[in-house]
């Protein structure tokens, strides 16, 4: 595909005995957002997660295949993980600001990552935050802690720390699941945003807003990708019988 920025090949995935993730091939499209739906369990966080090696932390899992991020392959052995994922970022369904003042949730990546002028960090987190459309609320109170932040806040905070280490791929994990209907489209309109710059990927319950925000749309069922296309042509012409089945609620 054109502009591939990850391009996924014969990706098998097994949890022990259960074989989470079957064959999966997909490229994934640089400047552009990639939903992933499907009904719970089918494997939409995992495949997410495979993308920046995070489930490489669980015990007994066994990945196969190959997922190559701009031609290299990420599960190469000699591949950084630090490095990976700061070029990889991630940001999850519940919102997780570190118990510390906003302006240190968004400085920490960038410390651990050796920048130590203040001139710098004060740049990176107004940058940051301005790059997640958080800044004019809480420019007041860097100081303060971000944990007084309502959630739609504390979850652009999270996008802003994950900007802050200047990714290429942003994974969202269900990021508004958890937010009120204004703070969802906050975040929707930021995704478009983030878009100009990043690619993004997103795993959603929410079928209006992968039909809203995405431009491509892969389907997932029981650990296999049944569909994968332009977001327009899945939700109004899709090929297979499974697909439509659920985009129109009839299962899942
Ligand atoms: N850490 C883990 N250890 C063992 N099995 C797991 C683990 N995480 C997920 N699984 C299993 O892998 C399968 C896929 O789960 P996954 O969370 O990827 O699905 P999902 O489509 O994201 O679901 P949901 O929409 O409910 O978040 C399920 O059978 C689940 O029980």
């Amino acid at each position: 595909m054109e502009n591939t920025k990850i391009s996924i090949h014969k990706l098998n995935l097994y949890y022990g005995q259960n074989h989470a993730l079957k064959d999966i091939d997909m490229d994934i499209k640089s400047n552009a957002i990639t939903a992933f739906i499907g009904p719970s369990g089918c494997g939409k966080s995992t495949f997410l997660k495979t993308l920046n090696r995070m489930n490489d932390l669980v015990d007994g899992v066994k990945i196969e295949g190959e997922v190559l991020l701009d031609g290299e392959n990420i599960y190469d052995g000699k591949v950084d993980t630090t490095l990976l994922r700061k070029k990889v970022g991630m940001v999850f369904q519940q919102p997780n600001p570190f118990p510390m003042s906003i302006y240190d949730n968004i400085a920490y990546g960038p410390r651990i990552h050796g920048i130590k002028s203040k001139a710098d960090l004060d740049e990176i987190v107004e940058r940051s935050l301005r790059g997640a459309a958080i800044f004019d609320e809480v420019k007041d109170r860097l100081k303060k802690s971000a944990l007084g932040l309502s959630g739609g806040q504390q979850q652009r905070l999270c996008i802003a720390r994950a900007l802050a280490v200047e990714p290429e791929v942003l994974l969202m994990d269900e990021p508004t699941s958890a937010l009120d209907p204004i703070s969802t489209l906050k975040i929707e309109d930021l995704m478009v945003e983030l878009k100009e710059k990043y690619t993004v990927a997103v795993v959603t319950h929410n079928m209006q807003q992968a039909s809203r925000v995405s431009d491509m749309t892969a389907f997932f069922l029981l650990g296999d990708v049944i569909e994968y296309g332009e977001t327009r042509q899945i939700f109004n012409n899709p090929r297979e019988k499974e697909t439509e089945n659920y985009i129109t609620g009839r299962f899942g």
